[in-house]
């Protein structure tokens, strides 16, 4: 858990624990950033099994973690066996991740978050840093609670409380639920129709309308759009209303708009995600010098070994990865991207690359030791297991603000790693 000084973990009436704000904080800030505990597979639909995997790793935890994982709210208490009630509490508390390899995990703070049909934070899980996130989705008050949407999908308050009730055993008493009557109507009004654009924009866009009838479909979404905001400021829905909007004139022809409603989406997007959406460029930083292959090159991004003399872009991330995008030692992971050339071609020419990080604390005691950030905000300590324990290194040259550069650093699983624990103790190893 990093930086998580944005709230406590106190009582809230009628709701057991919660987040509660400890200071102001502004939209789009991250507040929560957290890896997990206990991961289920991506895929594995046996319920029995789920259960061993999910007991084998709260039995390997170490103690303060496995009385953190004990102590969570269990709205299944009347199992009578210890995988059963490990299961109870895993299914109380569970946030999905589903990145492909994890469906959904434990994290000891975020797992303590209640929600709101109206909440103020945005969950996510970020695949860059493999961590469970929440961002303000609107200013939040110091004291305020801090909410996220257990709901998948926007729905109208039977609905909502119904699957409040059969899934998480509470009833919903946030702003939106607690409307007089008329206006409760009136909000679910709004919601159900909400819904029923949605269905009716990503069917356009799936068989053609954008193109067929774009005016048509512009009209659902800007009506999307007016219910969202009379919804509730901020609504997280609003981005992917723009990023619609955006497609549908830009199919046909019409940029000037086309530029306006991405222009909105991103900034949607980075309040629902705030500092994590970093790889970024303004809409007038198009290269104009390149030529046509280097401007395709830059285009998708794609690596090009540098040629001698030239600089370095230092945002190119296959050049400059972050922590968790570094390849394995002696694994084939990520081969494609470390490769130059596709990773069983006999003749791809393995090329370089450096891992960049700010020192932002260091120690010497027995070792060398230092907190480094990455170029994803990653926080990592980097121990010197050297023959000098990081004496070689000169005084001067270990400074706060610093950069350290590890070139073709790796992750190393050492020997002493608990057995197939997510985003693992690795560390940067390199020459
Ligand atoms: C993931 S836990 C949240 C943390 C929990 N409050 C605790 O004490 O650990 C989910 C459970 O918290 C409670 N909860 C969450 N949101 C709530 C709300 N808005 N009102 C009442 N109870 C809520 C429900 O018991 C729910 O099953």
């Amino acid at each position: 858990m990093d930086d998580n000084s944005f709230y406590a973990i106190r009582d809230v009436p009628g709701k057991g624990k919660g987040l509660v704000a400890v200071q102001k904080i502004k939209k789009g800030t991250r507040i929560l950033c957290e890896e997990p505990i206990i991961i289920t597979p991506q895929g594995e639909p046996e319920i029995p099994r789920l259960r061993v995997t999910v007991a084998q790793q709260v039995d390997a935890l170490e103690p303060s973690l496995r009385q953190a994982f004990l102590s969570m709210r269990n709205i299944y208490p009347h199992e009578n066996s210890v995988e059963k009630l490990y299961w109870g509490i895993f299914q109380t508390n569970a946030l999905p991740v589903e990145n492909g390899e994890i469906a959904s995990a434990i994290f000891i703070e975020a797992c303590r978050i209640n929600h709101a049909c109206d909440r103020n934070g945005q969950k996510r899980w970020n695949d860059n840093i493999k961590k469970h996130t929440v961002h303000a989705l609107r200013d939040i008050e110091k004291g305020d609670e801090i909410t996220i949407c257990y709901l998948g999908v926007d729905m109208g308050r039977d609905s909502r409380m119904k699957t409040l009730e059969d899934k998480f055993a509470f009833v919903c008493s946030c702003r939106l639920c607690s409307l007089p009557a008329e206006e409760g109507r009136e909000s679910d009004r709004r919601l159900d129709r909400i819904y029923q654009l949605d269905g009716l924009i990503s069917r356009g866009l799936a068989f053609g309308a954008l193109l067929s009838s774009p005016l048509q479909m512009l009209r659902y979404v800007d009506e999307q759009v007016r219910l969202y905001n009379e919804q509730g400021p901020d609504d997280s829905g609003l981005p992917q209303a723009f990023f619609d909007a955006a497609q549908i004139v830009i199919a046909n022809g019409d940029l000037a708009r086309g530029r306006i409603f991405a222009e909105r989406a991103v900034s949607g997007w980075r309040t629902n995600s705030g500092s994590d959406c970093k790889e970024n460029t303004a809409v007038d930083e198009v290269p104009s010098e390149l030529e046509k292959g280097a401007f395709e090159d830059w285009l998708w991004k794609r690596f090009v070994p540098q040629r001698e003399g030239q600089p370095a872009d230092l945002r190119n991330r296959s050049s400059f990865p972050g922590f968790s995008d570094l390849p394995t030692d002696g694994g084939a992971d990520r081969m494609d991207i470390f490769q130059d050339g596709v990773a069983d071609d006999p003749h791809a020419r393995p090329r370089h690359w450096c891992f960049l990080a700010e020192i932002v604390d260091y120690s010497l005691l027995l070792r060398l030791e230092m907190e480094l950030k990455d170029v994803n905000e990653e926080m990592l300590p980097l121990f010197f297991y050297t023959e000098a324990r990081g004496n070689e290194l000169a005084p001067e040259d270990i400074c706060r603000g610093y950069t350290v550069a590890v070139l073709d650093a790796r992750h190393h699983k050492f020997r002493w790693d608990r057995p197939d624990f997510p985003g693992a103790v690795a560390e940067a190893t390199g020459n």
